[in-house]
């Protein structure tokens, strides 16, 4: 009795101290806080866990979007910072002369892709996209990154890869929009320990066996650090290095991105038969054969209609669909002033790519997918032009955010263009495809009478984890005439 009387007392006494304590930082959030004066939805002011609630559905792009239609162009959202990344060291691995040492390496791995392909149609069987491609830009990337030959697309051994990094970047993305969550951090990871430590024991292994041999053994990542960032090669040495973090960023970065790049231009091709058509005659008339088609002057710069129909998908399908954020360096005297707005010392200042690429003010009938709009008069047929549809452009091309902007905006952007450029071109010449028969041909497109804009059948779905995830499409591929007796001689 006594012990239940003194249970009481002290839940009591908490309840008289935790009472006015939440009631004053609720009443210094809503009242007092110096981002006051922004507009946003009321539980924002008051909590993280709103925003935390979205990424755990996956969906803090879709809320964020929403939010922006009903506040207006500036809101109010709690979330803090990475730190910033090695950017020189970095851009030397993805210069234009790096990529070039690397290009067959990129060409091998496709035409590897494009051989799963020819597989699927002699079956005539429908393919998932999201995988295959997944597989294609890990390997891709493991190269670039450590000279590494993943082989996800010819071995399963190495296919937890994806998975694992997408729990890691998934549990992150929740603490990151719900700082509080931090507290249940320890049974987070304990949850998804498995995956983590995975995904973790692969990039030990992987800077492991590239520190085995000599420094410029490979064209890539590790042979341009590794004078700069030193660590022995035992784990607990190597997860401390600054070599480990830029390992996990560079791979994460570049590993599913281009995937969802080439998944987002496979399904709006599906969907849109005019497009389709359009592209194929560009890149079935601009080449004499399949290995005519490399990187360079001819794919990048003459198919104007390709990067259209790229830049129109990453649009409506971006890979990187949250915010950027930026503060003010620590040593800048002057205040930062973003639209008018001075911003308080400390203050976190975030972009939503999804927005601003959903922004009718930007690009009208945000939803509909329309590659032409990115044609200038002369790529267009010589269409009509005038200072209006001229502005409507600059606007645009001042709006096309899927890279980021600025000093840190991606430093991989060739590299992604070049490589979907390479992925679409070479499908197109080698198949014609279509969406499969009935509900297979549905995966990953939103569902028909869906009232959300972007919930439509013609719309890509994506989950948004920090970078997007996705599912499909199915596709079912044909050979093109003989050109696919081609692939039998690259095999
Ligand atoms: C379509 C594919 C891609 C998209 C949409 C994309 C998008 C982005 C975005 C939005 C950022 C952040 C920019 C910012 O904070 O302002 C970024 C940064 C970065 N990306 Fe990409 N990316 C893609 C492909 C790649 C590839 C293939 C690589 C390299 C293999 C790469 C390497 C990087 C690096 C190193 C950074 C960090 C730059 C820095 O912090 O200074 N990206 N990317």
């Amino acid at each position: 009795m006594n012990i239940l009387y003194a249970i009481l007392v002290v839940v009591k006494y908490t309840i008289y101290l935790l009472v006015p304590w939440v009631l004053s930082v609720l009443i210094y959030r809503v009242v007092f806080h110096p981002l006051r004066k922004y507009p946003g939805p009321f539980l924002v002011k008051l909590t993280d866990a709103y925003a935390g609630m979205y990424a755990m559905r996956r969906r803090p792009h879709l809320n964020v979007y929403r939010n922006f239609q009903k506040y207006g162009d500036n809101l109010r959202f709690y979330t803090y910072l990475l730190h910033r990344r090695k950017r020189k060291v970095v851009g030397q691995v993805i210069s234009d002369r790096s990529l070039r040492a690397f290009s067959p390496i990129m060409s091998e791995q496709i035409n590897i892709f494009l051989q799963q392909l020819l597989q699927s149609s002699q079956r005539h069987e429908a393919v998932n996209l999201t995988p295959l491609c997944r597989n294609l830009s890990i390997d891709i990337v493991g190269y670039l990154s450590f000279g590494h030959a993943l082989n996800t697309q010819t071995e399963s051994t190495n296919r937890f890869f994806y998975e694992s990094m997408a729990q890691a970047l998934y549990m992150n993305n929740l603490t990151f929009h719900w700082p509080a969550l931090s507290i249940a951090s320890p049974l987070l990871k304990w949850l998804g320990r498995k995956k983590v430590e995975g995904f973790r024991q692969f990039i030990h292994d992987m800077i492991v066996s590239r520190m085995a041999e000599p420094k410029d053994a490979h064209p890539d990542f590790y042979s341009v650090v590794a004078g700069d960032v030193a660590a022995d090669d035992d784990a607990d040495s190597i997860r401390a290095s600054e070599l480990w973090g830029e390992a996990i960023f560079f791979v994460a970065a570049g590993g599913t991105t281009v995937a969802t790049a080439a998944c987002g231009v496979f399904f709006h091709l599906s969907r849109h038969p005019a497009t389709y058509a359009r592209l194929a005659s560009e890149i079935r008339g601009a080449f004499a054969s399949g290995r005519d088609i490399v990187g360079g002057p001819t794919l990048l710069a003459s198919c104007r209609y390709l990067r259209a129909v790229i830049d129109e998908s990453l649009r409506l399908a971006s890979p990187s669909l949250g915010t950027l954020w930026r503060t003010l360096d620590d040593s800048a005297k002057a205040p930062m002033v973003v639209d008018g707005h001075v911003i308080p010392r400390g203050t976190e200042v975030g972009m939503h790519v999804y927005s601003v690429l959903h922004n009718p003010d930007y690009y009208p009938e945000p939803f509909a997918f329309r590659p032409e709009r990115w044609l200038g008069p002369e790529e267009d047929g010589g269409a009509p032009d005038s200072p209006e549809k001229r502005e409507v452009r600059t606007r645009m091309r001042r709006a096309q955010v899927y890279f980021g902007l600025g000093d840190r905006g991606c430093l991989g952007k060739t590299m992604a263009y070049l490589e979907t450029s390479l992925i679409i071109a070479w499908a197109l010449w080698y198949f014609d495809f279509e969406k499969a028969p009935g509900e297979a041909g549905m995966l990953g497109a939103g569902r028909e009478g869906s009232k959300e804009p972007w919930g439509g059948p013609d719309q890509f779905q994506l989950r948004d984890i920090f970078i997007g995830d996705h599912d499909g499409p199915n596709l079912v591929f044909k050979p093109r005439g003989e050109h696919w007796r081609e692939l039998m001689e690259k095999a």
